[in-house]
């Protein structure tokens, strides 16, 4: 687990230890002063028997027993105050410690997991994603940290407990020590594995609540629609039921021990009594250290309670521990990004560099025998593709679907590394050192464009703030991508219109068009649009490819066509058929050429 803590966090523990430390030996001191006090109480002329008390009493100059003993109930009830303050510090200081840990694990999950290739995105649940960040790291401050932190704090006090009762009467601690640390060590290993099987379900069914609450509303249209409420509903339902009978499990298997025991130590201690009073000593004499051990034992359970609760807290989120290690330290997604998170524990994540410099441009994108193979798929979706792509023209990738565009696509704009084969850009081959510096020359429009809940400006300069977004820009490319007009006359803040979530107040039209500012907005000399299948009518899908062309200027344009009808205008149609390249050429060529190109353009 040491390995999910920054050096920085290692360092800051120790002061955490040095102050569980100081609360131990209070703790043990405000223990140690009850038993000359209540000596003294049961009898004042003790102080004569006692050589340091003696030793004291003369040196301070008392000459009453009275204000002697008030002297030392006063030091007494300092030490316990002191000792109290220094818990409660103690323990503000695990607390902050643990949520400053949750924090940056947090930070640095988020900016791991965003540093990961595209293709680790393919095989991973974005709902589990949203979970570990922001409730899993939450779990392991609260269930792992804190548990943890307190063990050790209480172990040390209840440590330092023992050691002065074997001080004060060796048998009577040996005792002590046995019958309730024995208790607690029993009832720990008997559960040990039930509180590992409903921490694991704890994981699983939280992992599926979320997943039932993101595909609910991430769908909520054909949800409402297909009346399809109650299936999400009884999907939820049963997770929560889990998720919350394990939590209730561990939070009561974390407690019930301390009834039984503390019945257990009372039941002693009145034991204990009853028999001297039948053995017929006097109390007296027993009570300093019958008094001792109660305190100690007003001190020593809650200690050896926390000790156990710590443990089984630890084990109940023992899951936890081993998703956040192997999503941060075995997949190795703390590099990159986020390894600055480490060290700066206050700092967010880093952006990735847009701006960095653009890898040349000038002459013609190649992709030589680029094959590629999706993780685990038994096929691959692209065989050897060969094609050339010269600066500023207009190419489509078309062919039935999955054929292979998207995939293509993805390979041309670094998201996808070519399985085999090679893509060069005027001759220099793409690596992951000169990737990011290609991609700043690329503009890409989605076929679904994602618009955030905020104006149009900082949905066309997206992923900017406010402060950095650069209006004459924004204007530029909303002209460019001829939705200037109705921004600035239709709506009733113009560019500092709030779009509403994923922009439910605009049309899919306008919402495509958005995405092309977007794409426009950093002016890029590549622009890859994946044509919208069901956003836009042919004819308005054809005026923006268009469009596009017209003001294409020295940009080069790469169009996903889903319909042959929108790339008439293109210098060049790639045909993909089941991952190769069926055909080439313009567009009338392909189409007199009779091929299935022919055929496709034609139904
Ligand atoms: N993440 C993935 N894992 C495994 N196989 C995939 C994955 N994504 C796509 N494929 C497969 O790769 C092939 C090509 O898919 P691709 O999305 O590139 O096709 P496409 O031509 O863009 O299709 P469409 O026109 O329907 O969007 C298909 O057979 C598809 O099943």
């Amino acid at each position: 687990m040491l390995a999910l803590f920054s050096p920085a966090e290692r360092v800051r523990f120790i002061g955490v230890f040095a102050a569980m430390l100081g609360m131990g030996v209070l703790q043990m001191a405000g223990v140690g002063v009850i038993l000359p006090f209540v000596s003294l109480l049961s009898d004042p002329s003790s102080i004569h028997n006692n050589a340091f008390l003696e030793a004291l009493y003369n040196g301070l100059g008392f000459d009453s027993t009275n204000s002697f003993l008030i002297l030392l109930g006063s030091v007494l009830l300092v030490v316990l105050v002191v000792s109290n303050v220094i818990t409660a510090f103690t323990l503000w200081l695990m607390t902050h410690f643990a949520w400053s840990v949750q924090r940056r694990v947090s930070s640095r999950l988020l900016a791991g997991y965003l540093a990961q290739p595209y293709e680790a995105f393919l095989n991973r649940n974005s709902a589990e994603t949203g979970k570990n960040i922001l409730i899993e790291s939450q779990q392991f401050a609260n269930g792992v940290l804190m548990p943890a932190m307190k063990s050790m704090a209480f172990g040390i006090t209840a440590l330092m407990i023992v050691g002065f009762l074997f001080w004060v009467n060796p048998l009577l601690a040996l005792a002590v020590t046995l019958i309730f640390g024995g208790a607690y060590l029993l009832v720990y290993l008997t559960i040990r594995r039930v509180l590992l099987s409903i921490g694991h379900e704890r994981m699983q069914a939280n992992t599926e609540r979320f997943q039932a609450v993101d595909e609910a509303f991430g769908s909520v249209k054909e949800v409402k629609v297909l009346g399809r409420e109650g299936h999400f509903l009884e999907r939820y339902e049963p997770a929560a039921s889990t998720f919350a009978t394990a939590m209730a499990k561990s939070q009561l298997l974390g407690q019930i021990p301390r009834y039984a025991i503390e019945g257990l130590a009372f039941g002693i201690v009145m034991g204990a009594m009853l028999f001297v009073l039948a053995s017929g000593q006097g109390l007296q004499s027993a009570l300093p250290v019958a008094s001792a051990f109660v305190v100690a034992g007003y001190r020593l359970l809650p200690a050896l309670q926390n000790l156990y609760q710590g443990f089984a807290q630890w084990r109940f989120n023992q899951s936890v521990v081993d998703t956040l290690h192997n999503d941060l330290v075995a997949h190795g997604i703390s590099g990159g990004a986020c390894d600055f998170a480490s060290t700066h524990a206050g700092a967010q994540p880093a952006p990735p560099d847009k701006s960095a410099a653009k890898l040349p441009f000038e002459d013609t994108l190649q992709l030589d025998q680029v094959s590629y193979s999706y993780p685990a798929a038994d096929e691959p979706s692209l065989r050897g593709i060969s094609i050339t792509i010269p600066k500023n023209s207009f190419v489509a990738l078309t062919g039935t679907t999955g054929a292979g565009k998207t995939t293509l696509a993805d390979i041309i704009l670094g998201l996808l590394e070519p399985s085999a084969g090679e893509i060069r850009v005027d001759g220099t081959a793409l690596t992951p050192e000169n990737r990011r510096q290609w991609q700043a020359n690329i503009g890409y429009v989605p076929q679904e464009i994602y618009l955030t809940d905020s104006t149009v400006a900082g949905n066309i300069a997206y992923g900017l703030p406010d402060e950095a977004i650069d209006n004459t820009a924004v204007e530029r490319a909303a002209r460019i991508a001829n939705i200037h007009d109705f921004i600035a006359d239709k709506l009733p803040s113009g560019y500092q219109t709030q779009v509403g979530e994923r922009g439910v107040r605009l049309s899919g039209g306008q919402r495509q068009r958005i995405g092309i500012a977007r794409a426009l907005y950093h002016d890029p000399s590549v622009i890859v649009l994946d044509e919208a299948t069901s956003a836009l009518d042919n004819e308005t899908e054809r005026r923006i490819v268009d469009e596009l062309d017209a003001m294409r200027g020295g940009r080069t344009l790469i169009v996903i066509a889903h319909r042959l009808t929108t790339v008439q205008k293109c210098h060049n149609v790639f045909m993909l058929d089941q991952g190769r390249l069926a055909a080439e050429g313009p567009y009338e060529e392909l189409v007199l050429g009779g091929s299935t190109f022919d055929k496709a353009a034609k139904s």
